[in-house]
């Protein structure tokens, strides 16, 4: 049985970087080729970052890809390691897009896997399943391919498929069983939601038996935008059976010995309704260097670890890769902005956080206490700014009563700190959760400012649950507790006027979160709220808010989606609706 000395680069792209993700792709195979490789796979979009979404659109961008993808196949050799076998994932078309008055249906724009060899394009396989759904538009973008590449690699045949091709019953794995293939890679762009590793794990199980083959499952780390990537690749054996898995949330290379079935004749043209297309590279592999590889199954992590990893990788990548170096964070001693400086100071390190307290006359000496403890606790950058005598400005120049006076507080601590964001240079983080931005429960361009939000998609109840559980993480560590035990315990409020309390305008965060979950995220009716035990005026209440808010969300920063239904992309509706639940 041959042996193939498999590399898995679970990296780190970023969208449109094409030179930047060039290096890491000839990077990385260096280090696989020292490590004895012969075969080495990144994730889906490698070259260009995924998803892209209209820059599919350009065909400068296209060109821009496709020439992209020729320079690194010579560059490769050029650094003596055109031997390998490297597949990469890039933008191409064999016609113009779907925008263009010349659409054609069978071509146009692909989502794209190349296997770069000896210094040139060996073969070219484009994406067969293309997903629709949730944040993936890819039926706006893409043509489908309807051809199984297979390549014959030191005498085994490996089919080549990417990302939704798992997904999806029949097509590419189907014909890779008629191809005869022994081993079946699939490159990935899968984005992180909270128990999606176990999906992903009985997915490829049940794909290698459809297949009859190994399969070997790269995906990429690190986030795009709203988008978090949390790695997790995993080779399986045809009987489904694990044989190795990288870490989640972090780079890694995955190198590992595979004994697979020899390649014996020469595929059939087409099966499973798709054509097949077989090239050899090579019979005869080089006998892989002792000791053998054999890689791990990394220990999996708990629910609230996780989430934390994916908050933590979706701000660090969006600082970073947006090229700043520190954050803004208004810090009211309560549990959302305490929370978001937690994961804050994780992400970038305490030293590039920057907290900035401003009392009112309505706030709390706990509010003030509790923000110098989080910052005493963290070192975080830590400074009162008082905002009485600025509202007081206001409301001597501008008659104001009520709520706009409620609201004028939070809007004068938005324009304090895109002053200081201006001024400084810092991003400005906002800390509204899903439950709050659910029901509209902020001010529009008060508390809601900032370029980037955490907890976009984590609800109240999960707020509290995170923060005990980072608190609890610190201290098996033996480390400070980051998170003041009073911001976790006391009621929430917006100390927007005396003695204020969320429950005043919402339910209990036990019982908000319960209808959101139904109501938004599963897109349950009233009646079905109601049938499931809760209160027939509060749901009414509570529904009634989210459809009215959907305004307030249009305009609203974006965030680490880290649920099967995140605000923005997944969910789309009119603001503009009329419709109501009866
Ligand atoms: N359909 C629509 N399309 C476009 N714009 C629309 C609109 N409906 C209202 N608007 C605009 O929005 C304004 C109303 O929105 P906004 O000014 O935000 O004010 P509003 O939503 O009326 O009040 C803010 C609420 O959030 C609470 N809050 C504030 C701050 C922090 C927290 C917290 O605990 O985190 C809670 C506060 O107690 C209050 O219940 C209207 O005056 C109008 O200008
Ligand atoms: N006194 C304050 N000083 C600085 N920032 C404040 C202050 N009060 C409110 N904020 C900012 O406005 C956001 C809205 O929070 P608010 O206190 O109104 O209720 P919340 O949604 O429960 O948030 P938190 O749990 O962080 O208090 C806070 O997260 C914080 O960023
Ligand atoms: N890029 C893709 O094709 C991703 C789709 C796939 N269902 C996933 O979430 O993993």
């Amino acid at each position: 049985m041959p042996t193939l000395r498999l590399a898995l680069a679970q990296v780190d792209p970023t969208v449109g970087d094409l030179t930047g993700n060039a290096r890491i792709v000839r990077d990385t195979t260096r280090r696989a080729a020292d490590a004895g490789a012969q075969l080495v796979a990144f994730p889906e979009m490698m070259l260009t970052g995924y998803p892209v979404e209209d820059l599919v659109f350009r065909e400068s961008f296209v060109r821009s890809s496709r020439a992209a993808l020729e320079a690194l196949a010579a560059d490769l050799d050029t650094d003596g390691l055109g031997g390998l076998a490297v597949l990469v994932g890039y933008l191409d078309a064999d016609g113009p897009s779907r925008m263009s008055a010349e659409a054609d249906p069978a071509r146009g724009p692909r989502n794209a896997l190349a296997l770069l060899s000896g210094g040139r394009v060996v073969t070219r396989y484009f994406k067969h399943h293309l997903p629709n759904y949730g944040v993936f538009d890819e039926d706006r973008y893409f043509v489908p391919g309807n051809t199984l590449q297979v390549v014959r690699i030191g005498g085994v045949d490996v089919a080549l498929t990417i990302c939704e091709d798992l997904w999806q019953a029949g097509g590419p794995f189907a014909a890779a069983r008629i191809a005869g293939a022994g081993l079946v890679v699939n490159v990935n762009g899968s984005p992180y939601e909270l128990n999606k590793d176990d999906v992903r794990a009985q997915l490829c199980a049940r794909r290698a038996a459809e297949a009859g083959a190994t399969l070997a499952y790269v995906n990429m780390v690190g986030a795009q935008d709203e988008l978090v990537f949390d790695g997790d690749s995993i080779v399986v054996g045809a009987d489904g059976v694990p044989l190795a898995r990288a870490a989640q949330f972090a780079e890694e290379l995955m190198v590992l010995d595979l004994d697979l079935p020899a390649a014996t004749g020469t595929p059939p043209a087409e099966g499973a309704g798709m054509a097949i297309e077989h090239t050899v590279l090579s019979e005869q592999l080089p006998t892989p260097p002792a000791p053998r590889a054999r890689y791990g199954i990394a220990d999996r992590i708990a629910d609230e670890e996780e989430v934390w990893a994916a908050l933590v990788t979706g701000l660090r990548d969006y600082v970073l890769k947006q090229r700043f170096s520190s954050v803004v964070i208004a810090l009211s001693g309560g549990i959302d902005s305490t929370v978001v400086a937690a994961i804050a100071c994780d992400a970038i390190g305490a030293e590039n956080v920057h907290g900035v307290s401003m009392p009112s006359e309505y706030s709390s000496e706990h509010s003030k206490s509790d923000a110098a403890d989080l910052a005493e606790r963290t070192g975080l950058h830590y400074r009162v700014q008082p905002i009485a005598p600025m509202v007081d400005t206001f409301l001597a120049n501008l008659e104001l009563s009520g709520m706009a006076v409620e609201n004028l507080q939070a809007r004068v601590r938005g324009v304090i700190l895109m002053a200081l964001s201006n001024q400084e240079g810092h991003l400005v983080l906002t800390t509204g959760n899903k439950s709050e931005l659910a029901v509209g429960y902020s001010t529009l361009y008060g508390d809601s400012v900032g370029g980037f939000n955490p907890l976009k998609d984590v609800p109240k109840t999960l707020v509290w649950q995170l923060a005990r559980w980072r608190n609890a993480d610190a201290k098996r560590r033996g480390r400070t507790e980051p998170i003041p035990a009073n911001s976790i315990s006391k009621p929430p409020s917006a100390e927007l006027r005396p003695g204020q309390l969320d429950t005043d305008s919402l339910p209990e965060y036990d019982e908000l979160d319960a209808i959101l979950a139904r109501y938004v995220d599963g897109d349950a009716s009233r009646a079905d709220l109601i049938a499931g035990g809760h209160d027939a005026a509060v749901v009414d209440r509570v529904i009634g808010m989210v459809d009215r808010a959907e305004y307030k969300r249009r305009q609203s920063a974006p965030g680490p989606k880290i649920s099967p239904k995140a605000f923005g992309r997944d969910r789309r509706l009119p603001i503009t609706n009329r419709y109501r639940e009866a």
